[in-house]
């Protein structure tokens, strides 16, 4: 189902050769990130070839990782008892150079502009005591960037390697041959799903002057309804059957298996996703704004997502008074570090 999901938001732009492209590859990313993300078994690292020598479960960098809270060491007193718990950070990306010019941007691939560096690096100090198991970007570079930049600071000092699997020689190539490098690893996938929604022929176009042209109210409505498209590009609702249907299929087992997920992705790529946990209606989500470079976090429990906002820093109380077990992760962090 949500290969016809996919299939809906991709054909309908087939006149587009940004999309056309990512139809070409669809399958083939599709087929690259079932192999690898299906659930806690993944081996993310391994490739067809060796998955037998190089492959990572859940539970094993768990037993060998000192500071994770696997999903078998429940706080509760029954330490048999699984806990589904897990983490799940959103990131808008920091500022980019064309958010400075006050551009629109949609899949241009722009990089970010020295503010967003350091709002990136901000965010990061914020959910630095937050665990992170996997991290999920947009195949554009504003995204990467704040998801990189963010990791910097954090306590745990893991390093995030982004996974090459767009062909078998890229998935060859980069194999890691060392289980305990592969331990102090942070798979990153980036996937064009979470990119920015298409925003047609308004890319490049500054917002205010187009604004004065076709009136706020027009411009209003492009940037924020939910099913009306910019010309030629993508409406919020089309946006979320990509955006979300990857969420669903690739993301949402990563947290059921109790892997703490962080996202780094794009303002209307997060509203839709955000509108899905929240279960926000078509008309509640024209007021949802994200601001850049802000961490949101949610805790996935027993099947449901619960919003807890954004961290305000690395030492406020509140932010790790949201579970026991973001309280213990942060105690051995404290201990370790
Ligand atoms: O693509 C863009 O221009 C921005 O990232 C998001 O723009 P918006 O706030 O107009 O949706």
């Amino acid at each position: 189902m949500a290969a016809e999901v996919y299939r809906h938001a991709v054909g309908t732009f087939q006149s587009h050769s940004y999309l056309n492209n990512v139809n070409n590859h669809q399958q083939k990313l599709r087929n690259n990130l079932v192999r690898f993300l299906v659930n806690k078994d993944s081996a993310i690292y391994s490739s067809r070839s060796n998955r037998s020598l190089i492959r990572s479960s859940a539970s094993q960098t768990s037993v060998a990782d000192p500071v994770s809270l696997s999903p078998s060491r429940s706080l509760t007193n029954d330490t048999n008892k699984k806990s589904n718990e897990a983490a799940l950070i959103l990131i808008r990306h920091g500022e980019s150079l064309w958010n400075e010019k006050n551009l629109f941007t949609g899949c241009v691939d722009v990089p970010l502009s020295k503010k967003g560096i350091d709002e990136a690096i901000e965010a990061g100090k914020r959910i630095s005591s937050i665990p992170v198991d996997v991290i999920f970007t947009s195949a554009l570079i504003r995204a990467q960037m704040t998801a990189m930049l963010a990791m910097t600071q954090h306590r745990r000092k893991k390093v995030p390697i982004i996974i090459h699997n767009e062909s078998e020689q890229a998935r060859q190539w980069s194999q890691v041959f060392s289980e305990d490098t592969k331990k102090q690893s942070i798979p990153v996938i980036a996937s064009w799903q979470l990119n920015e929604r298409m925003y047609g022929e308004l890319q490049g176009l500054n917002k205010q002057e187009t604004a004065d042209r076709y009136g706020q109210e027009q411009v209003h409505e492009w940037r924020r309804s939910y099913d009306t498209p910019p010309p030629n590009g993508e409406s919020l609702e089309m946006c979320a059957e990509r955006a979300v249907a990857y969420f669903r299929d690739q993301i949402e087992p990563q947290l059921l298996s109790g892997k703490n997920v962080m996202i780094a992705a794009h303002g209307n790529s997060l509203r839709s996703i955000i509108m899905y946990l929240d279960k926000l209606t078509s008309q509640e989500v024209i007021s949802l704004e994200l601001s850049t470079g802000i961490p949101m976090l949610y805790i996935f429990k027993e099947g449901r997502f619960i919003r807890r906002g954004s961290p305000i820093g690395p030492k406020e109380a509140g932010v790790y008074a949201y579970t026991k077990r973001l309280a213990l992760y942060r105690q051995k962090l404290d201990e370790m570090f």
